[in-house]
Parts: C-alpha cells; structure tokens; sequence
C-alpha cells in the first residue's frame, strides 16, 4: 500500500504518562484518515510528532516515506498543518496574515494567498482584521495559510472544534474537495458523527492506544443491525417480536420500543416486522431500520457510556432508559 504517513511502534511518554503508545498505523494516500478518540488521548501529541515538534519516546515515523525527525525539513515541504488552534495577529488582516507566514516560505506560497482564500470561502472577507472573524472564519484561515504551500497532506487537530453546523457541511465539503483532488488529509477529532460523514479511514483511539483502525465502511459493517420499533402494547409485542424467525434477540430500549437485532437489516425484515404487529392489531408507532454509526462502534470497543467523548458524542438512547424486567437488559453501546 502507498502510504503518506507511517508511523512504527510510536511511544510517546510524557514520565509514567503515556500518552501515544504503541502505535502502528499506515495512512493511505489519496484518503481522509480520522485519529478518533476523547479528550486527552494523545491526538495533539501524535500530530506534534509527525510534524517533527516533539519526538517519540520510541519507535518510527515516516511522513511522504521520510524519516522524521531527521528528514523533517524534507518532508514537511508539501505538508500543511494546524496544531491545535491556528494563531494569527489579530490586528491584521486575514491576508496579511497569510502573507507575513508566506514571506518565511517561497514565492509560490505568496502567489498561492488568492486562491487558498478563495478555496476557503474567505475571499470576500480576506482584506478584515483577523479580532473581526467568528472561530470558523479563523479555522477556515488556518486551513487557507496550510494550504499556500500546495500540500500533497494536510494535517489537521481537530479542525472541527467550534464550528457551527453550516460551518461544518461546509468544512466537510472542503475537505472531500482536497480528497477528490488526490491529495491525503489526515485529522484528529473526538467528534464519531463528523468523523462517520468525513472520513475514509479512522483510528479509534483510548487512551493513547488504537483500539480498532480500518475503512470507515468496514468497521460499520462489522456491527450490529437491526429493526426498531415503537408500540402501543409492549407486552404483547415483546413475544411477537421474539417469534420472529429472523430475529437475533430482542432488546427493550425505552418504554414501548424495542429493537429487534437481524443478521440482514433488508426490507423483508421491516415489512415483515411491520405485518406481524400489523395482524395482530398491535399499533405500530416508529419502524425504521437501526445501523451501525461509529459512535456505537465505538462505545461497544471502549465499554463507556455515552457522551464520553468530552461531551460532543450524545450517545444512543439507550443507556439510562429504565428496562422492564422480564426483557432482556439494554447494553451500554
Ligand atoms: N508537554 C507535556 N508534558 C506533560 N504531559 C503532556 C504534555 N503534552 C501532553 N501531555 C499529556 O499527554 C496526554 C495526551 O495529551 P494530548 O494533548 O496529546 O491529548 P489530546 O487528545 O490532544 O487532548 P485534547 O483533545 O484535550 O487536546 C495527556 O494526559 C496530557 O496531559
């Protein structure tokens, strides 16, 4: 595989802190690659690492198939990147910002501040003082100055953080452009449904440690599918719903609503789900199809509770719902 960073049993100790452990990834090219976990799991420091700002404890890391630290220069050359939040002066402009950085690389990058502001739908608000613009404008900005270097990788953390929902369609939209374009992002964020929406590739990261990595559609595939309904007599549909001979278990999720796990989540499934409550005049009120989302991939790998991911994650409304106790008990996912 043709990979634009790879990182080798990358230990990264702060004392007896481990903060990136163990680490063994390869980020494909051309792809969006997400590093996903919660606050203080080390995603600021693997992206400090691989912009050569701080150095593994152990292990490798190569950047464009570059060693670094000891070829940091080389290989950052087509890199962008945002550590944390982007600073700039605020007393000037957004493209004077963008030309004081430019002034320290190369000729292109000067001529490149038009169109990175253009790219980055600042175009019209380029020439206003940086203290005038909303967080998205400044995480736009930043994205705009990492781009002047005509990157074949952009490395971001958490470039998400703070963004409105139209600033985030729009992030998303800029982003899959760049993919489309062949060229490789790689971000960090503890943010599982932007992630879902954004990314090809994610790691799934605990406390410094890659729980599960892969294809984002290969890591929904592997989880759980199901029928969820919402009846108006529960105790009769409950065994109506076990009888079902597709059905993997039945679990009760809130009062009234259950969700009925399948091998297959097909239309045959719902349509048969819906006929039998149907003919048996139990009054159907919700039948919708339950896939897997990455927020309950990953709360099934990390054995937490919902909203663990620094409070942005809303998890599925399951685990504080009060269970009959007759019914099988709600998981925490
Ligand atoms: N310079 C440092 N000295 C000591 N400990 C550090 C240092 N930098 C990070 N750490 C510790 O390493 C761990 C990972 O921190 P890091 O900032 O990389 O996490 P993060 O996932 O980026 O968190 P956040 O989303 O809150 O920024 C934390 O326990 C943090 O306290």
């Amino acid at each position: 595989m043709d990979s634009v960073i790879s990182l080798r049993n990358v230990t990264k100790r702060f004392g007896t802190n481990v903060a990136v452990n163990d680490v063994t990834i390869d980020v494909p090219k051309g792809r969006c690659y997400a590093w996903l976990g919660p606050n203080g799991c080390g995603k600021t420091t693997l992206i400090r690492m691989m912009l050569g700002l701080a150095r593994p404890t152990s292990g490798q890391i190569a950047v464009r198939g570059l060693p670094i630290p000891e070829r940091t220069r080389d290989a950052l050359s087509r890199v962008g990147g945002i550590v944390e939040e982007p600073r700039f002066y605020p007393y000037l402009t957004g493209r004077q910002n963008l030309e004081v950085w430019a002034a320290h690389q190369s000729a292109d990058a000067k001529a490149a501040i038009s169109g990175s502001l253009e790219r980055v739908h600042l175009a019209d608000r380029g020439d206003d003082k940086v203290s005038g613009y909303s967080l998205g404008m400044r995480q736009r900005l930043g994205v705009a100055r990492a781009l002047l270097n005509d990157p074949e990788l952009l490395v971001l953390d958490e470039p998400t953080n703070g963004l409105d929902p139209a600033g985030l369609a729009e992030f998303r939209q800029m982003i899959r452009a760049f993919v489309d374009e062949g060229r490789s992002v790689f971000i960090s964020s503890h943010i599982l449904s932007e992630v879902e929406k954004m990314a090809d590739d994610v790691a799934i990261i605990e406390k410094g440690k890659v729980l599960a990595h892969g294809s984002v559609a290969e890591l929904l595939r592997g989880g759980r599918q199901a029928v969820g309904v919402r009846v108006d007599d529960p105790e009769r549909a409950l065994p109506l719903l076990r009888a079902l001979p597709f059905a993997q278990d039945v679990r009760a999720i809130a009062p009234g609503a259950f969700e009925v796990s399948v091998a297959e989540l097909d239309d045959d499934a719902l349509r048969r789900t819906g006929r039998e409550l149907f003919s048996a005049d139990i009054g159907v009120l919700e039948l919708r199809a339950v896939r897997e989302t990455l927020e309950r991939r990953f709360l099934e790998l990390t054995g937490n509770q919902a909203g663990e991911l620094g409070g942005h994650a809303g998890g599925p409304p399951t685990a504080d719902v009060p269970t009959p106790d007759d019914l099988p008990t709600t998981e925490a996912r």
